[in-house]
């Protein structure tokens, strides 16, 4: 039988980082404390939440950086192709099709925000030689706002496990990636015509420590569940959440095995392109991916080797995409 697009909907446990009670983001008041279990526990069950944090990325933001990355997209393809530093694949513009139905772009601005926004203002000098001060500013509003959560949620995932006296240095020695997608079906049904789900991103699983996605209203997002590989279509966490997923490094060095990341996909049918941004939580690419001793017992002995974050990269990038690519890379 062929395949069909995922009719199951699955929507992820959610945890408000803004409720009523402004110590919520307040680090090691007892409301920061009950977030971060909430957010370890849902990480280790499934490998993803959805954190409310209206405050933080307030609609309207969300919005004009939508409205934001439609002119960026609409940009030639030769001005687009510019705007890539050469330097590695998350500065690079990417096209990329991975079913005959649908195809997917991608740009991506390594530490957006940081340093008063100097790479930003690199991709948009790139971009538009004359400037586009508009489109600066919404991207490093919300590329600074979405990285500040993405540590938040870094930082409250070490405190889950007890490793408070541990979560500055870890949280100050990442990086972020800030891209921006589209997927555009060139069929525009759910399915090709050999009844393949249009899959616009293939199968795979996160080399980022954690991932903070938003998209528009068109849905796409798939989890992989259950052990028979079956695909569930996320019901999309709607305008006041983000949807954050765990990845590989994560479940090496700060939760020793204890954490899932889950395979993921993204498969868009219908005529609107899917437009998605997220922050990449990265480790340093130097840095030594490793469990620490606290998280190593007689009970959950240590389940991968140190590596390199680098060496990760450089595996992953040559054709590990799957969920065995850890295993195969630094299993023990
Ligand atoms: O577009 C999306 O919503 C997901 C993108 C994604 O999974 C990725 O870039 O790793
Ligand atoms: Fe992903």
């Amino acid at each position: 039988m062929a395949a069909s697009p995922s009719s199951t909907l699955v929507s992820p446990p959610r945890v408000d980082l803004d409720g009523e009670d402004t110590s919520t983001l307040v680090r090691g008041t007892p409301e920061w404390l009950r977030c971060a279990g909430l957010v370890r526990r849902a990480l280790e069950a499934n490998g993803w939440v959805a954190v409310g944090c209206r405050r933080r990325v307030p609609p309207e933001l969300r919005e004009r950086m939508l409205v934001a990355m439609a002119e960026l997209f609409a940009l030639p393809r030769e001005t687009k192709r510019r705007t890539g530093a050469a330097d590695g694949p998350y500065r690079a513009y990417m096209e990329k099709r991975d079913s005959a139905a649908c195809h997917h772009e991608a740009f991506g601005v390594l530490n957006a925000a940081a340093g008063g926004g100097e790479e930003a203002r690199a991709f948009v000098a790139r971009a538009w030689p004359h400037g586009n001060d508009r489109f600066l500013e919404t991207l490093t509003s919300t590329a600074g706002e979405m990285a500040r959560l993405a540590r938040v949620i870094l930082a409250m995932v070490v405190d889950g496990y007890g490793l408070s006296h541990r979560s500055d240095e870890i949280v100050a020695a990442t990086d972020t990636n800030f891209r921006m997608l589209r997927y555009h079906n060139d069929n525009t049904r759910t399915s090709s015509s050999d009844g393949q789900p249009a899959v616009g991103l293939a199968a795979h699983v996160d080399g980022s420590y954690l991932t903070v996605l938003f998209q528009n209203d068109v849905d796409g997002f798939e989890m992989r569940t259950g052990d028979g590989g079956e695909w569930a279509r996320v019901h999309s966490p709607g305008p006041d959440s983000l949807l954050v997923v765990a990845g590989q490094p994560l479940v090496v060095s700060w939760s020793n095995g204890r954490l899932h990341a889950p395979v993921h996909r993204v498969a868009v049918g219908g005529r609107e392109d899917r437009l998605s941004c997220g922050v990449f939580l990265l480790p340093r690419r130097n840095l030594v991916v490793d469990a620490p001793p606290e998280l190593v017992t007689v009970d959950a002995p240590r389940r991968f080797r140190p590596f390199e974050y680098s060496d990760y990269l450089r595996f992953k990038h040559a054709g590990g995409n799957g969920e065995d690519v850890l295993d195969r890379f630094a299993g023990i």
